[in-house]
């Protein structure tokens, strides 16, 4: 394909800490393999996956998770094929932003919180002192400590999207795989959350997200995966990624490209009505 050159540690051996694609073929219906994905998301990393509505970014992400098989090839983490590990030892390690929420049950946003503590507690055990001060912790981090006895059907989708992160910063996972942590927020609350991945990142976790803001993903990403709809990919260090060209065959979508404080910014341009 053409654009940027894909890069992956295709030949390598497992990593040894890392959560790793080898030979990946996510598994999107009705749809041809396309490329299969080798890369090893490695702790200080920030992965951003792009790709337009449909792509298969949420299916990759879960896909990392361990929550869907693949088509074809594995996941690893830290050199230990997902399938061949069990589900809760699973969670202690990986936490996930979902995109959509099914709030079913009445719970407060501080009780949602928790939630992030139960791979960590045996059947019989409930939280304690140290579990609480985590979760009061996320809670302020995420300028949530004031609602901590609100219902959670009674926050708006911003002060929602908050406490997803929130549980999972509670739940403090070795990698976060996050579908669109920005969706619903304010800009100030988007440079929070990308402020908290990137310290995250800083003190050894591995990252990766879906985004849908280049210029998010251009100023925050050290790493980038562009998911073409047809199953075509390519990854690699966000600087080599981010070439205009690239982009625009990704959305179909054509761009203008300047750079500010040292940062790419994309603009889309305004479509020429034919008359
Ligand atoms: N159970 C299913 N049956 C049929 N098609 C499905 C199913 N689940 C997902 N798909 C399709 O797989 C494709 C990839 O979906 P996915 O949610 O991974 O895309 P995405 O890149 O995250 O999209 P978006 O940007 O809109 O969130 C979509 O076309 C979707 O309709």
């Amino acid at each position: 394909m053409t654009g940027p050159a894909a890069k992956g540690p295709e030949g390598k051996g497992l990593a040894a800490t890392g959560l790793e694609a080898r030979g990946l073929v996510i598994d999107v219906p009705g749809r041809p393999d396309g490329r299969a994905l080798d890369l090893a998301i490695e702790p200080g990393q920030r992965w951003g996956v792009l790709g337009p509505n449909g792509a298969g970014k949420t299916t990759l992400l879960h896909t990392l998770a361990g929550l869907r098989p693949p088509r074809a090839g594995e996941v690893s983490l830290d050199g230990t094929p997902l399938a061949r590990r069990r589900r809760r030892e699973l969670a202690r390690h990986l936490g996930v932003v979902f995109q959509e929420r099914h709030d079913d049950f009445p719970a407060t946003v501080r009780e949602t919180a928790l939630i992030g503590r139960h791979p960590f507690l045996s059947p019989w055990r409930q939280e304690g002192p140290e579990d609480y001060a985590r979760a009061e912790a996320a809670l302020e981090r995420l300028e949530l400590s004031h609602l901590a006895e609100r219902e959670l059907a009674t926050l708006s989708g911003g002060e929602r999207q908050r406490v997803s992160l929130a549980t999972v910063l509670t739940q403090a996972p070795r990698f976060w795989l996050a579908d669109e942590p920005t969706n619903h927020l304010d800009l100030h609350h988007q440079v929070a959350i990308m402020t908290l991945l990137a310290e995250q990142a800083e003190r050894g976790r591995g990252v990766i997200m879906c985004l849908h803001d280049l210029n998010l993903a251009a100023r925050w990403c050290s790493h980038l995966l562009l998911l073409y709809p047809d199953g075509e990919a390519c990854w690699g260090p966000a600087e080599a990624m981010l070439a205009p060209d690239a982009l625009e065959r990704l959305y179909d979508q054509t761009l203008t490209c300047v750079e500010v404080d040292g940062a790419l910014v994309f603009v889309p341009r305004k479509s020429v009505c034919a008359r």
